[in-house]
């Protein structure tokens, strides 16, 4: 909400799967905090604007009376404290509720599987009424559960993502789209300005169809234990695919021209509207508009209709942005990569050996699913995308492959030493040189390749080629399995939810809760907004047992 960019073209949406009271009554705290936050940030250019991040660093920077920056830090932990002990309770009490009218909506039967749509918008930036304490304009700030209900598949993120879609359409109906997912959050607040300068370009702007920020995580040890880091993906690799008509969408940090999102094929004469933004007249009935939203937010409002196959983010695959990317690539647009020296979006790796794995092989089944699918980037990309992203994508699409490879690798010369069968050259052999040739070569130029991004060590390099190990020996040899028995028909897909924790609470939580986390737990997910001339989008809230 603190984005440097006008709040009367700002319009923050957050969605909660899980439908819990608890995430809104959160929210409702933030939309009183931000009266407070925005003119602090905005006096003193405050940079991360993500309260929790910014308030991590334990002394006042300079340039800032030390009494201000501590009075921000008060109310900001005050209200933390304020969340934490409602959370705990699990109850928002009959005093608070009388705050707000959306508190209305929870009645006793909700649960986060079986709930009604529910759309509220918290501050309405369009009221002349909605102003922050140094008398500036808000931006327009909505809370959004999507109806759920266990007799309809509610299809995990791109689901979530395709509703957010139709809400945001009649509230902002902004023409560019941010997401960012629950665990990441904004850490430089140009990224938007920064973002529409690619759409705006004049000559080379119009065929741009979404701007990606590398995905960066502020929780990983130093030497990366887990081999989490996805330094190599954005510096080499990405960077790469950026020549060849632009990175594939990874799901978070990403800005979207709506209109692409919804289904439009390239033309050479196409122009967005920039004035598309929806004029509603600040008199008008919130809770008519709501109530409109809300409709757009149910189980059957998708039924025969294209969402989710041509329209929005597709259905079906476990990696929805890779499939949703690629599609419109194919459709003729381009995307573009940016990363600019400040990180746009820092966000929570995954931090043990059993979230990465199970993390993997969500990542491994749903690129596999795609490469045999109609949707192999060799086969619907040929004569649309260029041979170059065709690989690009491929590359990634066979990473649960790798797996068998790697399992003949391991078993197959460790038997043949067992049964004295010699499958390698002697050193006295010529045919000895492409052999260490072909080792040594790849292992240096792995490792340079690390240490060049400056943000690998040794370790963390010789870490991560352990976990390749593993995870080609775990992730994609489950990745492989689950992917073939889908196929047969043995299995359906799922969508694993990594734990939302960090910090302290992580070393506390993992053993306890890992993939299960109850409701209250899933409250916590609820960390900063997103958006756009457009919309702020966070998910969150999800019942981790659903999956
Ligand atoms: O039913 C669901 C399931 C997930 N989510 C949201 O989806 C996001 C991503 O989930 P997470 O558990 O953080 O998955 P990751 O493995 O970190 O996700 C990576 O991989 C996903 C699949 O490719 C992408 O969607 C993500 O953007 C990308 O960060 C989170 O904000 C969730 O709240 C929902 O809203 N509803
Ligand atoms: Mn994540």
């Amino acid at each position: 909400m603190a984005y440097n960019y006008p709040p009367e073209k700002l319009s923050v949406y957050l969605s909660d799967d899980g439908g819990s009271i608890l995430t809104f009554y959160a929210m409702w705290e933030a939309s009183q905090f931000a009266k407070y936050w925005i003119p602090f940030c905005k006096r003193y250019k405050v940079e991360p604007r993500a309260p929790a991040a910014y308030f991590s660093t334990p002394d006042s920077p300079n340039g800032m009376s030390r009494d201000e920056w501590l009075c921000m830090k008060v109310l900001y932990e005050e209200m933390t404290n304020r969340i934490d002990t409602i959370v705990m309770s699990g109850k928002v009490s009959e005093e608070l509720k009388a705050n707000h009218k959306g508190f209305s909506h929870w009645k006793h039967q909700m649960t986060s599987k079986r709930h009604p749509p529910v759309v509220q918008i918290l501050i309405d930036g369009k009221d002349p009424s909605a102003l922050d304490n140094a008398g500036n304009a808000l931006p327009t700030l909505v809370y959004m559960a999507r109806e759920k209900n266990p007799e309809y598949h509610h299809n995990f993120k791109a689901g979530a993502m395709n509703s957010l879609i139709r809400v945001s359409s009649v509230i902002s109906n902004s023409p560019i789209i941010l997401n960012v997912d629950c665990d990441m959050y904004s850490n430089n607040s140009d990224s938007i300005r920064d973002a529409l300068c690619f759409f705006l370009d004049e000559e080379k702007g119009c065929d741009i169809a979404f701007v990606q920020y590398p995905q960066n995580y502020n929780n990983l040890t130093k030497n990366d234990t887990y081999g989490n880091t996805l330094s190599i993906i954005n510096e080499v690799e990405t960077r790469g695919l950026d020549s060849w008509g632009g990175p594939s969408y990874i799901g978070t940090g990403c800005f979207h021209r709506r209109e692409i999102l919804c289904g439009r094929k390239y033309t050479k004469d196409y122009k967005e509207n920039w004035n598309r933004g929806s004029e509603r007249n600040p008199h008008d009935d919130i809770r008519k508009l709501e109530e409109k939203a809300e409709s757009l937010a149910t189980c059957t409002y998708e039924l025969n209709t294209r969402w989710g196959h041509e329209v929005g983010l597709k259905y079906g695959i476990a990696v929805e942005d890779v499939i949703t990317g690629l599609m419109i690539q194919c459709r003729g647009w381009r995307s573009v990569y940016y990363s600019p020296p400040r990180k746009g979006f820092l966000g929570m790796g995954a931090t043990t050996l059993a979230q990465t794995i199970l993390q993997h092989k969500r990542y491994s089944e749903g690129n596999l699913q795609i490469f045999l699918s109609k949707y192999c980037a060799f086969v619907y990309g040929h004569g649309k995308i260029k041979l170059g992203l065709q690989m690009g994508y491929s590359m990634y699409n066979l990473m649960a492959a790798n797996s068998l490879p790697t399992l003949y690798y391991v078993i197959v010369p460790t038997l043949s030493l067992l049964r004295g069968i010699s499958l390698f050259p002697k050193m006295t052999s010529p045919w000895f040189i492409p052999f260490s040739y072909v080792i040594v070569g790849k292992q240096t130029y792995s490792m340079i390749e690390a240490l060049l991004t400056r943000e690998i060590t040794i370790q963390g390099w010789w870490n991560a080629q352990r976990m390749w190990l593993i995870k080609r020996l775990t992730s994609y040899l489950y990745g492989t399995l689950a992917t073939l028995s889908e196929i047969l028909g043995v299995s359906k897909m799922g969508f694993t939810i990594i734990a939302k924790i960090s910090g302290k609470d992580a070393s506390k939580r993992f053993g306890l809760c890992n993939e299960s986390c109850s409701d209250e737990e899933m409250g916590h997910c609820f960390r900063d907004v997103l958006s756009s001339d457009s919309a702020l989008w966070v998910s969150s809230g999800h019942k981790c047992s659903d999956i």
